[in-house]
């Protein structure tokens, strides 16, 4: 129990977040220069390069994942059929997930990971995601289709990008977050305007979705992709979990309800399909209605297992890492130069600022202005940045 309480108690210690963040950076950076070397490969063998490159984004992002599981002790139940349980991990498919969440992501990728399909995962994701160092940056060699949410320009490079995956080496899921941004009681409310105008039914937990995305990927990854997962996903005691809270090691429990819809039940027209999405949202707003009142969703439940890798594969880092960085700190110390002790000083103050900046991405406060404004693409390019609304907290 004592020791329980020490091992939560150095979990808050800023020394363990400094030392779990610089073994990310290092390991990152060793990781995206690895990642560039593999760029000969590509016109001479690109399904090798291409699997090379899973492997060496796993190494990435299933630290995040390690994190989640293993630091934070967060659990995840899933809830879904049984004979639909037995496909995930062993087919392609697309991933409609709810945004609401500033650690959606990381939770994504704990089911991608226990499904081993965590290194080839995929996902529609904005542009400015793309000059984050370190993810962003393995992003452009694992083939992410990235758009600006100005359809005029991404029509033809969110198309040719899903092309690309037609001959994918490795199983993947490729996430859609069709509400194009995540959920704040403003963009709830300006939504519900859009929505009302289109005469469609209100919804209460989402915002409307996006369908262009959807319809486009559906379309250019038939044949490739069997399914569609309607992925919902909720904490359980109404927390609003925090990439900051999992650095803190707080533990949350994620519930996800997932069904397995065959993609050739979908319809090819744009029209039909762009309904078909309209009405899944309406189904899913109804999932979350149903978890509001009896506190789960509908469907069997599983624990899909721990694998060891992600831990493994951090303590491996975390072995290579530290002890030089100790030996570096104890050298300086040594050394008594003022100059060389401030200079590191500001170095490891700068570092401490720029992930703190990589943090700020994940949060929902400081997220875009997109989906502000049912005028919106007149006004995209002239909002004043800054002046966030509040994400809803629930009651
Ligand atoms: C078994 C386990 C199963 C599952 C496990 C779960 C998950 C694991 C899976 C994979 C993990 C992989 C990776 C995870 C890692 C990281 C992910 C992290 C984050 C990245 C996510 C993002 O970056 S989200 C933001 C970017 N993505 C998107 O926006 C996608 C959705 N958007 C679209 O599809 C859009 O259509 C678009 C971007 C392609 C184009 O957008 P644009 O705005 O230019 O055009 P649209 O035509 O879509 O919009 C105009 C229409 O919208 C109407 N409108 C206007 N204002 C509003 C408003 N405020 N709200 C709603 N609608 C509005 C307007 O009227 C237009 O209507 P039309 O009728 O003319 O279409
Ligand atoms: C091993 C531990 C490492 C701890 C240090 C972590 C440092 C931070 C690491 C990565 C941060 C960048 C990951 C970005 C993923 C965020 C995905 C996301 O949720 O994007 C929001 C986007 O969909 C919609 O944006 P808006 O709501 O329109 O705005």
């Amino acid at each position: 129990m004592i020791r329980m309480g020490i091992l939560q108690v150095l979990k808050t210690q800023l020394l363990c977040h400094l030392i779990i963040c610089y073994v990310f950076l290092v390991s990152g950076f060793i990781i995206n220069l690895l990642q560039l070397c593999t760029l000969p490969l590509w016109p001479i063998n690109k399904q090798l390069a291409r699997k090379i490159n899973c492997r060496l984004g796993y190494s990435i992002s299933s630290q995040l994942v390690a994190l989640l599981e293993w630091w934070s002790g967060t659990e995840c139940t899933l809830y879904t059929a049984p004979e639909s349980y037995k496909l995930y991990g062993k087919e392609n498919a697309i991933v409609v997930l709810n945004h609401n969440f500033e650690i959606d992501f990381m939770t994504g990728w704990t089911f991608c990971e226990r499904f081993g399909v965590l290194g080839s995962s995929k996902v529609l994701a904005k542009k400015e995601l793309s000059f984050v160092p370190v993810i962003g940056w393995m992003w452009y060699f694992l083939e992410i289709v990235f758009c600006k949410r100005k359809w005029e320009e991404d029509r033809k490079t969110v198309v040719q990008s899903l092309r690309n995956l037609r001959d994918y080496p490795e199983n993947f899921w490729f996430l859609l977050h069709c509400e194009g941004t995540r959920f704040t009681e403003k963009k709830h409310k300006i939504s519900m305007e859009v929505a009302e105008k289109k005469g469609l039914p209100k919804l209460k937990y989402h915002l409307l979705p996006r369908t262009k995305g959807f319809c486009v990927t559906v379309q250019n990854l038939r044949g490739t992709v069997t399914a569609v997962y309607d992925s919902t996903l909720n904490f359980r005691n109404n927390e609003m979990p925090t990439l900051l809270g999992v650095l803190n090691g707080k533990k949350y429990h994620a519930d996800l309800y997932v069904r397995r819809i065959p993609l050739d039940t979908i319809p090819e027209d744009e029209s039909e399909c762009a309904a078909w999405l309209h009405k899944l949202y309406q189904e899913k707003d109804e999932f979350q209605e149903h978890y509001r009142q009896t506190g789960r969703f509908p469907g069997a439940i599983t624990s899909p297992p721990h694998r060891p890798w992600a831990l493994l594969n951090w303590l491996f880092w975390v072995c290579l890492l530290v002890y030089p960085l100790c030996m570096l700190l104890l050298q300086l110390l040594l050394s008594g130069s003022t100059f060389t002790v401030v200079c590191t000083s500001v170095f490891c103050l700068a570092v401490s600022v720029g992930i703190r900046w990589m943090i700020g991405q994940t949060e929902i406060d400081k997220g875009s202005n997109y989906g502000r404004d049912a005028n919106e693409q007149q006004l995209k390019d002239c909002h004043p940045p800054g002046q966030q609304d509040h994400a809803i907290v629930r009651s």
